[in-house]
C-alpha cells in the first residue's frame, strides 16, 4: 500500500473535563472517499478542526504526505495543501465570479504583493481561472458579482475555489446541508469529479446515509469522540453495533 496522503495520530482534544476527541488514528490514501459518519456530537467536526489547524489538538498529531503539520497554523496547512471547504465564508462577496477564482488561483501561487509576477502571469490567470469556472459550470457567470448569485450557484463558486488552490486533501462538512432539493445534486456532481482525480483524498463528514453510500470508497465513525467502526461502507453500514446503537434505524433504513 501507498504512503497516505493524510494520517492522524492519536489525536486528541480535551475541552475541560470532556474529551471531545479521543486518541483518533486514521491514514487516509490518495484516490479515496472517506465518509466520517456518528450522531451529534460524536466530535465529527471537532476532528475536521483539528485537522486544518482550526484547533490545537491537547495530544497527537497529523501527517500531510509524511510531514507532522501539527504545529502549523491553519493559513499555513492549507499552502501545504489542506483544502476545507467553508461554507461561503471563503468567498468575497464584493468580487466578481471571476475575480473571486483569480485571486484563489494567485494565493497558491503566493504572489499576492509581487506586482511584477502578478502582471506577467495574469493571461495565465485568468486561463485558468476560465477553466475552473467551466468544471464548475459557472463559465456563464464569471462576471457577476459574488454576493447576487444564488444559494447554489455560490456553493459551486466555493468549491471552484477549493480546486483553484489545488489541494491534496479536500475537506468537505455537511457540504449539502441547508441547500435546496434542486442545489444538492450539483454539489454531489462536483464532489464525484472531483474524485475522478485519483491523486486527490476526499474527506466527507456527512449525516446523509444515501449520499455517504453513494461516494463513499470508506465509512468511519465517530462516536464520543472515538473512533469505532472502519471499513467498507457496507460492511459499516451493515454492522449491528453501528446500525442499533450509532446511526439509527432511520438512518439504516434510509440507506437501505
Ligand atoms: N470549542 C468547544 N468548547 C467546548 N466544547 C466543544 C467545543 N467544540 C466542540 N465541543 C463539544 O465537543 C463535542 C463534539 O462536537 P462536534 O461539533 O465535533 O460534533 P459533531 O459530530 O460534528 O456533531 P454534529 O453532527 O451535530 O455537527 C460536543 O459535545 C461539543 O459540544
Amino acid at each position: 500500500m501507498t504512503s497516505p496522503s493524510l494520517e492522524t495520530r492519536d489525536l486528541t482534544i480535551r475541552f475541560g473535563g470532556h474529551v471531545a476527541v479521543n486518541a483518533v488514528s486514521c491514514a487516509y490514501q490518495a484516490g479515496t472517499l472517506t465518509a466520517i459518519v456518528g450522531p451529534n456530537g460524536a466530535g465529527k467536526t471537532t476532528y475536521f478542526n483539528l485537522i486544518s489547524g482550526q484547533l490545537k489538538p491537547s495530544a497527537g498529531s497529523v501527517l500531510l504526505d509524511g510531514r507532522d503539520i501539527s504545529a502549523l497554523p491553519a493559513s499555513a496547512r492549507c499552502h501545504a495543501g489542506l483544502g476545507r471547504a467553508f461554507q461561503l465564508t471563503s468567498l468575497f462577496p464584493g468580487l466578481t465570479v471571476m475575480e473571486n477564482v483569480r485571486l484563489a488561483l494567485q494565493s497558491r501561487k503566493r504572489l499576492g504583493l509581487d506586482l511584477w509576477h502578478v502582471w506577467s502571469d495574469h493571461k495565465d490567470l485568468v486561463a485558468r481561472a476560465d477553466a475552473v469556472l467551466e468544471s464548475v459550470a459557472l463559465a456563464g457567470r464569471r462576471d457577476t458579482v459574488a454576493a447576487l448569485l444564488p444559494h447554489g450557484d455560490q456553493r459551486k463558486l466555493e468549491v471552484g475555489l477549493l480546486m483553484a488552490l489545488d489541494p491534496v486533501v479536500y475537506m468537505f462538512d455537511e457540504p449539502t446541508a441547508g441547500m435546496s432539493v434542486d442545489e444538492v445534486p450539483v454539489i454531489l456532481d462536483l464532489i464525484r469529479m472531483l474524485k475522478k482525480d485519483r491523486s486527490k483524498t476526499i474527506l466527507l463528514v456527512e449525516h446523509k446515509m444515501d449520499v455517504v453510500r453513494e461516494l463513499a470508497d470508506r465509512i468511519i465513525v465517530l462516536h464520543n469522540g472515538t473512533l469505532m467502526a472502519d471499513g467498507e461502507p457496507e460492511a459499516v453500514i451493515a454492522s449491528p453495533v453501528v446500525q442499533q446503537a450509532y446511526l439509527g434505524m432511520a438512518a439504516v433504513e434510509e440507506a437501505a
